[in-house]
């Protein structure tokens, strides 16, 4: 994979722009013939009926079709009947109700089409019922299943069935995903058995709340029901992980062509062959969303309930419609799986430059991977969730999932110009008539996203895959204000910031000015981490090291006072100092050290302000900002505490040194 620095923009990408573009057809006028005018001004159409004429409309396509004759070495021998039969089956056994020992009957289309006769019927076990004795009605019916829909049929089901959908004015699918905006981690529950028992993370401070095997098949059974007793399903088949030797099959099962289409968009795309030559998936979704899960089952807090059980491969998904459930559900497993095998999985973003110098972006939600991974002067390796490997990175995702409260042309113009036709754009409120967007209205939520297949980037990485890293950048959005915005790290201080996983946002925006609140997320990615933080840790320092790699600690967040009276570090400043990191001048500037935190600052940054970069000079009241200083330094240290009785790594040294990087005061 990896290894071959000089990447290029190889996912240009562009819809037909109509090179051959003829114009409207000549209109011809043609001698009388027989004094009769014959208005045949352009060929006759070849249909001799409405219903004929409708079906010259389509053309049998490549993606959910099989393709006769494949050759090379994966030639298959069976008939295009036979590989419809072994799909319809695992689908049917993915469907399966466990208590009933019973697939559904499963047939493959729109069930709104009545005049496809299902062709293909399959039943796990042949039902012979007699009319008394009690035979459930989703035995009786068809589900059918709506396989691996293009965006545009995607479109069209969203539009007609799902209330809340629209198409703005760029073309993107407008789409509410209900009374849930954001993801629930407190309704996360992990499977507890003889095998994770010892190998995941449990306990104070971890996002994996136990369940046992036995809830987690009521659960499975609750889902599984609720999906078979609709008209029908979506199924997505696809893959995570663009490292060709480390990737793994996903199958999604959902009910809303907005879950199909956001997964469509976020997972990797396969191929029509390798759809073709799927088999059996390495790990399944059953998101039954609009059904919430039974609070008097053991285990649940709420009605709400996102399941994971790693011995069987599944997630059940009950209670929320929030399709970011699913996209950072995969990435827990991932966080599982990689590790096993000695690779890295990171909460970042990634891009590469064009002399192929790789840097990652860490940070908790809302602090920038996103907004400044996504750079026009550098190649988009993704922006959310990746995997280091002995190989490089690899994006484990498909597309990217960006924020879009306040997103203006200006200040991101390759996020602005994604949202376009393909696009899932959650949450938004846009004038009812000119279906124009505005993204400053938070009537829905703050958490308004856009979700698009990293191709809609102009200059993403395809594939999305590069060499080791060379910058480390951690982001924090400090509403304290009293973090500076740019310090190099030791390698130390930057195991002690990753472990930290510091972010502060601000409480409530509505109204007034509240507090900020300290967030500290281990690995700044605590909610999807299933290993103990120091495992995670430990891999990163091993790997900073192995290949030199540089920590950088970036603040996106407050200036010239906390929350309320300062202001966030405006964008292009940001992006100033993120650029002199990426050229590497950064390297060289002078640089003094803070007092408290004892961070490495530059004297000068090319197009930064210079007193911004010592956060004490822009603050007015000196005495407001040691308090504060001092307040964020207790906040650290409290929350270190957990971690004091850990070793990182094999070596002794190493944990000495990082507990020694944190703030001294
Ligand atoms: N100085 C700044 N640096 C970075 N982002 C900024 C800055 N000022 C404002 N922003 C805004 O902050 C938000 C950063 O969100 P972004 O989508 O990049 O978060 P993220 O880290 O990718 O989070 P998530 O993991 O939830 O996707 C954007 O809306 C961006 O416009
Ligand atoms: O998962 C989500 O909903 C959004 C996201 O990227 C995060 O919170 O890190
Ligand atoms: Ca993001
Ligand atoms: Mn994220």
């Amino acid at each position: 994979m990896a290894g071959n620095g000089s990447g290029h923009a190889n996912g240009e990408f562009s819809f037909g722009n109509g090179t051959a573009r003829n114009g409207l057809a000549k209109i011809q006028t043609h001698k009388k013939q027989n004094g009769i005018c014959h208005d045949d001004s352009a060929p006759p159409v070849k249909a001799q009926t409405i219903d004929e004429l409708h079906s010259l409309q389509k053309k049998k396509s490549a993606p959910t079709t099989p393709i006769k004759g494949t050759q090379g070495a994966f030639a298959s021998t069976i008939s295009d009947e036979e590989r419809q039969k072994q799909q319809l089956q695992s689908i049917s056994a993915s469907l399966a109700s466990l208590t009933r020992e019973t697939g559904p009957k499963v047939v493959k289309g729109d069930p709104a089409r009545k005049s496809e006769t299902p062709k293909h019927v399959a039943h796990a076990h042949e039902h012979h019922f007699t009319p008394t004795i009690s035979v459930s009605d989703s035995s009786l019916k068809f589900t059918h299943f709506l396989y691996n829909l293009s965006p545009a049929e995607l479109y069209e089901q969203a539009i007609k069935y799902e209330k809340g959908s629209f198409i703005t004015e760029t073309g993107a699918l407008a789409t509410l995903s209900g009374a849930k905006t954001g993801r629930s981690p407190r309704d996360k529950r992990v499977v507890r058995d003889e095998t994770t028992e010892d190998d995941l993370w449990w306990g104070k401070g971890s996002p994996n709340i136990e369940m046992d095997e036995h809830t987690f098949m009521v659960n499975r059974e609750r889902a599984v029901d609720y999906l078979n007793s609709l008209d029908k399903v979506f199924v997505n088949d696809q893959f995570l992980n663009w490292d060709p030797e480390n990737k793994i099959k996903v199958r999604i099962v959902s009910a809303r062509a907005y879950h199909s289409l956001f997964m469509h968009n976020m997972c990797i795309r396969p191929t029509p062959e390798e759809l073709e030559n799927f088999g059996t998936p390495d790990f399944t979704i059953y998101n039954a969303g609009q059904f919430p899960c039974n609070r008097y089952t053991h285990y649940m807090t709420s009605s709400t309930s996102i399941d994971l059980n790693l011995a069987r491969r599944e997630m059940v998904i009950l209670g929320t419609q929030y399709a970011g459930e699913m996209k950072k559900g995969l990435f827990s497993v991932m966080h599982y799986l990689m590790p096993k095998r000695q690779i890295l999985s990171l909460h970042s973003g990634c891009n590469m430059g064009k002399d192929g110098d790789v840097a990652l972006f860490f940070g908790l939600s809302g602090t920038g991977k996103t907004t400044l991974s996504t750079d026009h002067n550098r190649f988009l390796i993704g922006d959310d969730e990746h995997c280091w490997s002995e190989n490089g990175v690899s994006n484990i995702e498909g597309g990217c999932y960006a924020k879009c409260i306040d997103l203006s042309r200006e200040k991101e113009p390759d996020i602005w110009n994604a949202i376009k036709f393909g696009t899932v754009l959650e949450n938004v409120v846009f004038d009812e008539h000119t279906r124009e967007v505005d993204y400053s209205d938070k009537s829905v939520t703050e958490n308004t996203r856009a979700a698009y297949p990293i191709e809609y980037i102009p200059n993403a990485k395809i594939p999305c895959v590069g060499p080791h890293p060379k910058n480390v950048i951690l982001l924090a959005c400090d509403a304290f204000g009293v973090l500076p915005p740019v310090s190099k790290l030791s390698l130390a201080q930057t195991m002690y910031h990753f472990i930290s996983g510091y972010t502060a946002l601000v409480a409530g925006t509505e109204e007034g000015v509240k507090e900020p609140q300290a967030t500290f997320s281990a690995c700044f990615g605590a909610a999807f981490i299933m290993l103990h933080p120091t495992k995670y840790a430990a891999m990163l320092a091993e790997k900073m090291m192995k290949h030199g790699a540089t920590g950088w600690l970036v603040n996106t967040g407050w200036s010239g006072g906390s929350y309320g009276s300062g202001n966030r570090i405006k964008l292009p400043y940001t992006r100033k100092i993120i650029d002199a990191i990426h050229s590497g001048s950064l390297l060289d500037a002078n640089y003094k050290k803070t007092k408290v935190f004892g961070l490495e600052i530059p004297t000068e940054v090319e197009g930064v302000p210079s007193e911004i970069l010592e956060p004490m000079n822009t603050w007015a009241d000196k005495n407001a900002y040691n308090a504060t200083l001092l307040k964020l330094a207790g906040l650290f240290k409290n929350n270190f505490e957990t971690f004091t009785n850990y070793k990182i790594g094999k070596d002794g040294k190493l944990t000495e040194e990082i507990l020694a990087a944190g703030p001294i005061f």
